[in-house]
């Protein structure tokens, strides 16, 4: 330590290094910072909670079974509820692409731990003496088994703190507008071509029947990231924890995050498999696919204002062309495919990335956890912004909606029982080739009645969705 200086000199397995005295991680975390300067994106919040959150339950069960003497898990724990709530974040500092298995990144949370706990007991950084990253942060735990654990528990915040509130939220919003354009028929489009009339209602129910769906395999998928290979040490094996230790910290750390956690059958399986990553990964990403199309959709059918549908009006949220004025574009719209794409992307890394362990470890951990954590998030913030500044506030082009419903040619499809599928087929030829209506010919041809057609030609009847019986 070197007080009068503005940095001290820290020492591992390699030698001494400066380290300032003003950062709180160390030489190890300063050796990673010069190693991986790749993209500059630095650990998501998120993730650093999820490892804080293991090594606050680490530092109580440790101190409890007095593997580390008691001041020091104190002080650990007390490092570790600061920094929980908001002390010390920019102190994360490496790179998302860094070490395999995510070592660096697992060597600053420990670093940075230490020497806010000596700093909690009164001593300086940089003492490890006192308090040592590797001997008491880490004391029974290896990257091995942290770090998979710290995948599912990130998994498991960014899932319950934004994905699934935001889906609440948005199938909330598709269901009032379901209820609010339920009488609103419109024609449906099947291949891009007219087809059978629908209600505009129904369409938001469908999507919001989608979405619920989705919400339901998360939700089962997110079981697996409940089961923690933590405790399994560099192997799975377990190697240098107490006999206690594994069941007691999935305990704790259940307590602390109140997800009901459990301890894996298997911690070498825990270790080894990326199954439950890729799993939750297949399910965001089948959601956004899903949340493509319907914000296809929606460009779709707000297209116009003059040469498009423009069956319904999104909210418009920012003029849309620096050169064309008065024209706004579905930004909201534009930006939810933009953000399904790359979480598709992320997906398939995180597939090849699964494929990609040898024997005890899969070392490409760290590209899994950022890819996972991430996805889940910005999926999350993308359905909130687009109920919030989009879903919410359409309104529908009535009119339009009830001309296109009128002028589809399908409609002829209502006659295939009365007349049969030639005569009607011959029919919507006519029409289209001379103007006139279906009803019209229908009449000339003398295949039906006034009065037939105008039962067999009611839209609200064609477009009302068949019960179940
Ligand atoms: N990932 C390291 C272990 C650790 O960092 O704890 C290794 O297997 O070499």
């Amino acid at each position: 330590m070197n007080n009068k200086t503005d940095f001290r000199i820290e020492r591992d397995s390699m030698g001494d290094r400066q380290i300032a005295n003003n950062v709180y991680y160390g030489i190890q975390t300063q050796r990673a910072i010069e190693n991986f300067p790749i993209s500059g994106i630095k650990p998501l919040p998120t993730y650093i909670d999820a490892c804080l959150y293991i090594k606050k339950a680490t530092a109580i069960v440790n101190g409890e079974l007095d593997c580390i003497p008691t001041d020091i898990s104190t002080a650990i724990i007390q490092a570790t509820d600061e920094i929980l709530a908001g002390k010390l974040r920019d102190q994360f500092v490496v790179d998302v692409y860094q070490a395999g298995a995510g070592t660096s990144h697992h060597m600053n949370i420990n670093e940075v731990l230490a020497n806010r706990a000596l700093e909690v007991l009164g001593d300086q950084k940089g003492n490890y003496k006192l308090v040592n990253p590797n001997d008491h942060v880490n004391y029974g735990q290896s990257t091995n088994d942290v770090i998979p654990t710290a995948i599912r528990i990130g998994g498991l915040l960014a899932l319950s703190r934004t994905l699934q509130p935001a889906l609440e939220q948005a199938i909330s919003a598709l269901e009032s507008k379901a209820t609010e354009f339920q009488d609103i028929v419109k024609s449906g489009r099947t291949h891009l071509q007219d087809a059978v009339p629908v209600r505009l209602g129904d369409t938001f129910a469908a999507w919001a029947h989608i979405l619920s769906e989705h919400q339901n395999r998360l939700y089962i998928a997110s079981g697996d990231l409940m089961v923690l290979g933590l405790g399994g040490s560099a192997a799975g094996t377990g190697m240098n924890t107490h006999p206690e230790y594994r069941k007691r910290v999935v305990e704790t750390l259940s307590q602390l995050l109140e997800f009901p956690l459990e301890p894996a059958p298997h911690l070498m399986a825990a270790m080894q498999s990326m199954g439950a990553f890729v799993n939750v990964s297949g399910a965001v990403r089948n959601l956004a696919q899903d949340l493509v199309k319907i914000s296809h959709d929606l460009r779709l059918m707000d297209s116009g204002p003059k040469t498009g549908f423009k069956e319904i009006q999104l909210p418009p949220v920012q003029p849309g062309s620096s050169i064309m004025p008065g024209k706004y574009n579905p930004v909201m719209a534009e930006m939810t495919s933009m953000v399904c794409f790359q979480v598709m992307g992320y997906d398939q890394a995180i597939a090849f990335s699964a494929q990609a362990g040898q024997l005890e470890l899969n070392v490409m951990m760290p590209l899994i956890a950022y890819n996972l954590i991430h996805s889940i998030e910005i999926l999350g913030n993308t359905i909130s912004a687009l109920t919030t500044s989009c879903i919410q506030g359409i309104t529908p082009n009535r009119e339009r909606c009830l001309a296109y419903a009128e002028g589809s040619l399908s409609l002829v499809t209502a006659l295939n029982i009365h007349i049969g599928y030639l005569n009607a087929a011959a029919v919507a030829k006519e029409s289209l080739e001379t103007g006139k209506s279906l009803r019209q010919i229908v009449l000339e041809n003398g295949l039906m009645t006034e009065a037939e057609l105008a039962t067999v030609l009611d839209l609200e009847q064609m477009s009302a969705i068949l019960p179940l019986k």
